[in-house]
């Protein structure tokens, strides 16, 4: 299943313990600023969240989905599941985004 996620990240993010306030300070020192939802870095260009997840129990075909998706000139797909919501939740959305832009390296490009 695909679903949108932006009213859900949202979420995430004003519940988070880390305040918009306290990532615009790291920003800052990391020399790196937020424009629209997308981090970006001197070094390693934009990280996006993610406009979709793919939800799936185990053995459901996620993985074949995902590679589908993938192969569309105008997707950009993870290489790696970052098993974000079941297994590094904890580790708050900056995570995910930093995983999200780490993700670029294994994607097709439209
Ligand atoms: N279209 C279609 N029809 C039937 N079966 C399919 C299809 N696509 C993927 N598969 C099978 O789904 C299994 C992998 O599912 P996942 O990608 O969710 O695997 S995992 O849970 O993340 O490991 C994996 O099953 P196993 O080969 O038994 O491991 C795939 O063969």
């Amino acid at each position: 299943m695909i679903m949108a996620q932006s009213a859900l990240l949202e979420r995430e993010a004003q519940e988070s313990s880390t305040t918009h306030k306290e990532l615009a300070g790291r920003r800052a020192v990391n020399g790196s600023s937020e424009r629209g939802g997308a981090l970006s870095t001197p070094n390693y260009g934009e990280k996006k969240l993610p406009q979709a997840v793919i939800i799936g129990v185990k053995k459901g075909g996620t993985r074949e989905l995902l590679e589908a998706i993938g192969v569309h000139p105008g997707m950009r797909a993870v290489g790696v599941e970052p098993r974000f919501f079941d297994r590094n939740y904890e580790k708050g959305l900056e995570w995910y985004r930093v995983c999200g832009g780490r993700m670029l390296q294994f994607v097709k490009s439209g």
